[in-house]
């Protein structure tokens, strides 16, 4: 079998083509667009190109960004006080903030003070403790994306065991709670996990979301499963490479992400749907 490729690339671009259809709707009825504080803080290169696309795709959706571009030393204090600026700020509607901060930086405390309304990464306790009791307002952008992307691919996936492997805040985590409540069977995997091998072997469904390049291997994934490869690792020849060995995986499963092209783009866009949310949800 060769796997079906689950396109990031075409279903991100009708993700923000919808998005921008009712944002015109919004703008035409005499509302204002949605507007985004983006914030990043240092030069990490992998964040200024995420940061970059979000931008991007900011401007494809009709929505305003607030860019705010702030050097590596900047004070956790000053961090806080932009963020409460923000919050303040009646014309935002959503406030993101690059991960990962700078490390004298505590971006717990960072997240806490984002109002949960303007919460539009869904990392806040708020918006978190939602999505596990089952009422999601504004969900985590990444394991929201992947809902979407096996949602409008019309796979379905009641009742399926899928496997998880990687426990993180951003992915491996929400993504469980994401699962669970379409009703798969959900197990998390972690650096303690014993057999993980095995427990891939027998998912229906596999997440890999460790940042570790082709960590999962090809002939662990059961014929005709579902693969969603959530990393995005830069080998040093400059080319990107997922946390699955993809050229294996792919003779084995039914359908696939590829890296790149799958996943990151659906994050991007699934904040722009956020940010739309966010907005409605304020104003109405
Ligand atoms: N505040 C947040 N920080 C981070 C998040 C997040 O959801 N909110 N997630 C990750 C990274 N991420 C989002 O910012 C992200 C990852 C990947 C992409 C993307 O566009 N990927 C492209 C390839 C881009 C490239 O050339 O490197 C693809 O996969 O095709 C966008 C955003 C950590 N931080």
């Amino acid at each position: 079998m060769t796997a079906q490729i689950l396109d990031g690339k075409v279903i991100s671009a009708e993700i923000v083509s919808d998005v921008r259809a009712k944002v015109d709707a919004r703008v035409a009825s005499g509302l204002r667009a949605p507007a985004l504080a983006v914030i990043l803080v240092g030069a990490d290169p992998a964040s200024q190109v995420y940061v970059g696309n979000k931008k991007r795709q900011c401007a494809n959706a009709g929505i305003r960004s607030v860019d705010i571009d702030l050097p590596a030393d900047t004070s956790e204090a000053d961090l806080l006080a932009l963020v409460t600026k923000f919050n303040q700020d009646d014309e935002i509607d959503g406030i993101l903030v690059q991960l990962p901060l700078p490390k004298h930086i505590n971006a717990e405390k960072v997240i806490e003070l984002i109002d949960p309304v303007k919460d539009v990464d869904g990392f806040h306790p708020y918006n978190i403790g939602r999505l596990a009791l089952k009422m999601p307002l504004l969900r985590p952008c990444t394991p929201r994306g992947v809902m979407t992307l096996l949602e409008r691919t019309g796979i379905d996936i009641v009742g399926k065991d899928a496997v998880i492997v990687g426990a993180s805040n951003i992915v491996g985590r929400p993504q469980a709670l994401e699962l669970l409540l379409a009703r798969a069977t959900v197990t998390i995997c972690h650096s303690k996990t014993q057999n993980l091998e095995s427990k891939v072997r027998g998912a229906d469904i596999v997440v890999a979301g460790v940042g570790i390049p082709n960590f999962v291997k090809g002939d662990w994934i059961k014929a005709g499963a579902i693969v969603i490869d959530v990393g995005i690792n830069r080998l040093e020849n400059g080319k990107l490479c997922g946390d699955v060995e993809f050229d294996l995986a792919k003779e084995k499963a039914a359908w696939i992400t590829p890296v790149p092209g799958g996943v990151g783009l659906m994050t991007v866009a699934t904040l722009m749907q956020n940010t739309f949310d966010a907005c409605v949800n304020r104003k109405g």
